[in-house]
């Protein structure tokens, strides 16, 4: 049976303020088809919390103690939807909150291990998010690409798949260069390319590009493959995940 950690981020997820319904909707369907009709074991990464916080009340986003509180609203909110049509489709979700050091625990790994099989073996979505409110450095510096990648690693997946604001690793930023070309197979990413500069599109974002290379070094490096591809148009994922067609987007493999 394969296992697969989808991650998607707040890009994804947020519009104009608000909770992008309709792009939640159409990705809670493509992860209904992977587990109903494909019998794949699916962990969801899902950013959003503060984008969603933000909704409710409108803190001052650049305090990070600010943005914290915000994830602290908007995370049940984020799950009550997700709850809402997941259930549509007779699928249980479940919240685990992690952050990066409870992967340097052996205990606190194995925890988190024995639960996600009790989930997955129930045929459960177990919905990950960083634990904001006490992940200082992590909403600082982190992301939930690299949590996303440690997730695929330590719960043993087959395969992480990030769907995100961009459809694919180009050769250089698309936004910037019209000439930019999209890299499909990927199988080693540079020390240059690691330390390129943080470019989260949107301003709840902490991510960017570096992140997704991050995260996608560290799964080569553990002969884990990573798919890159867009959030916003689904087709490419359902090519890929549910067809096994790998039609555009951007593999990581070694
Ligand atoms: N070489 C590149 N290939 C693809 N995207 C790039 C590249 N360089 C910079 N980017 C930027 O990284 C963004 C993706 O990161 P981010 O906005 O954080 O996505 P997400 O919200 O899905 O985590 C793209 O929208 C693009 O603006
Ligand atoms: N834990 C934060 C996620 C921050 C984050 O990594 O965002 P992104 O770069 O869009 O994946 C939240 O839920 O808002």
């Amino acid at each position: 049976m394969k296992r697969l950690v989808i991650k998607v981020g707040t890009a994804v997820l947020t519009q104009d303020g608000q909770l992008a319904i309709e792009r939640l909707s159409a990705l809670v369907d493509l992860i209904a088809k992977l587990k109903n009709d494909k019998n794949y074991e699916v962990i969801l990464v899902s950013s959003g919390a503060v984008g969603a916080g933000f909704t409710s009340l409108q803190l001052d986003k650049t305090q990070i103690a600010n943005r914290q509180a915000l994830a602290a609203i908007g995370q049940p909110l984020l799950l009550k939807n997700y709850k809402k049509r997941f259930k549509e489709h007779g699928i249980t979700c479940a919240q685990m909150l992690l952050i990066a050091d409870d992967f340097d625990s052996r205990k606190r790994t194995k925890n988190a291990q024995n639960v996600m099989e009790i989930l997955l073996e129930n045929k459960i979505l177990p919905i990950i998010n960083e634990n904001d409110v006490i992940a200082n450095d992590e909403l600082l510096f982190g992301d939930n690409d690299q949590l996303a990648a440690h997730v695929a690693y330590h719960f043993n997946a087959d395969m992480l798949a990030i769907l995100s604001d961009i459809d694919g690793y180009y050769n250089k930023n698309p936004r910037e260069y019209d000439d930019a070309v999209m890299l499909k197979v990927v199988s080693s990413i540079n020390e240059e390319e690691l330390q390129m500069k943080h470019t989260a599109n949107s301003e709840f974002a902490t991510g960017g590009i570096v992140t997704k290379l991050k995260a996608a070094d560290f799964l080569m490096k553990n002969n884990i493959p990573m798919y890159l591809s867009s959030g916003f148009d689904l087709t490419n994922a359902y090519d890929f995940l549910v067809d096994d067609n790998h039609k555009n987007g951007t593999i990581f493999k070694k």
